[in-house]
């Protein structure tokens, strides 16, 4: 079955603060978007790349050899939308990555399509969370302690039954939602199923400065590994 990978790069990054938007920002001398477009085409079930890619940034060299490139949407949502447009006719299984999480590793895209491919139409990855989460009202006032031990931090890459995302989306845009936190929550929207395997440490999202400093650290400790 082909599968194809969606990599979407062309949010702007306000959280770090750089000037040029996020997945261009270096890390190890290169972009954040060309480490996870290596992962994702070193991933041995994954067989096209789509990259969703900024106004601007579409001759970026850090995209050269991708099949497809992409402009970028008003959010990430409408992002993956134009990814999922350019996807070849035969794709049967989607998987959306985010650039910003430019370390998770082949095996981690490996194991999202073949939980995919072994009948799960929507699988998402996760790992246990750490701190303990509270829900808070307006006021400030604690509202509910939620049980850890039942949560997950949500990852990417996300994997999907083409025909699934596809129908998620559409439902999307015909409630008038824009900006959905990922593409599992448009799934869960529709009333089915979404599945959680284990996510990868390496996996983190490179959201503010010192997200950028452990990157770098994963980096050093992968080099001195080989
Ligand atoms: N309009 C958008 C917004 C986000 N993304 C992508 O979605 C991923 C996850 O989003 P996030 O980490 O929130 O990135 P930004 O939106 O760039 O960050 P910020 O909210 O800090 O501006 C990133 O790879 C980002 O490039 C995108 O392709 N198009
Ligand atoms: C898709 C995602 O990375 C899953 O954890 C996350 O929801 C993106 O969130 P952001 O608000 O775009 O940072």
């Amino acid at each position: 079955m082909s599968v194809a990978c969606i990599v979407v790069a062309a949010g702007r990054g306000e959280r770090l603060g750089e000037q040029r938007p996020k997945a261009f920002v270096e890390v190890g001398g290169r972009p954040l978007v060309w480490h996870a477009l290596r992962a994702a085409s070193d991933a041995t079930r994954v067989s096209h790349v789509v990259v969703v890619a900024p106004d601007g940034f579409a001759g970026d060299p850090a995209l050269a050899g991708v099949a497809a490139v992409v402009p970028g949407g008003a959010t990430r949502q409408h992002s993956v939308a134009n990814g999922l447009a350019a996807l070849p006719d035969d794709t049967e299984i989607v998987l959306v990555h985010d650039a910003a999480r430019c370390l998770a590793p082949p095996a981690l895209f490996d194991a999202v399509a073949g939980a995919v491919l072994s009948g799960h139409d929507a699988v998402v990855p996760g790992v246990p969370v750490v701190d303990t989460l509270k829900a808070v009202d307006g006021a400030g006032r604690v509202t509910a302690t939620p049980d850890r031990t039942e949560l997950r931090a949500i990852q990417t890459p996300q994997g999907f039954r083409r025909a699934v995302l596809e129908r998620a989306h559409l439902a999307a845009v015909e409630r008038g939602d824009t900006d959905a936190p990922d593409d599992g929550a448009l799934v869960e929207r529709l009333g089915l199923p979404v599945h959680v395997v284990a996510g990868d440490a390496d996996a983190f999202k490179v959201t503010r400065p010192l997200d950028l400093l452990l990157a770098a650290a994963v980096l050093s400790r992968r080099s001195a590994a080989v």
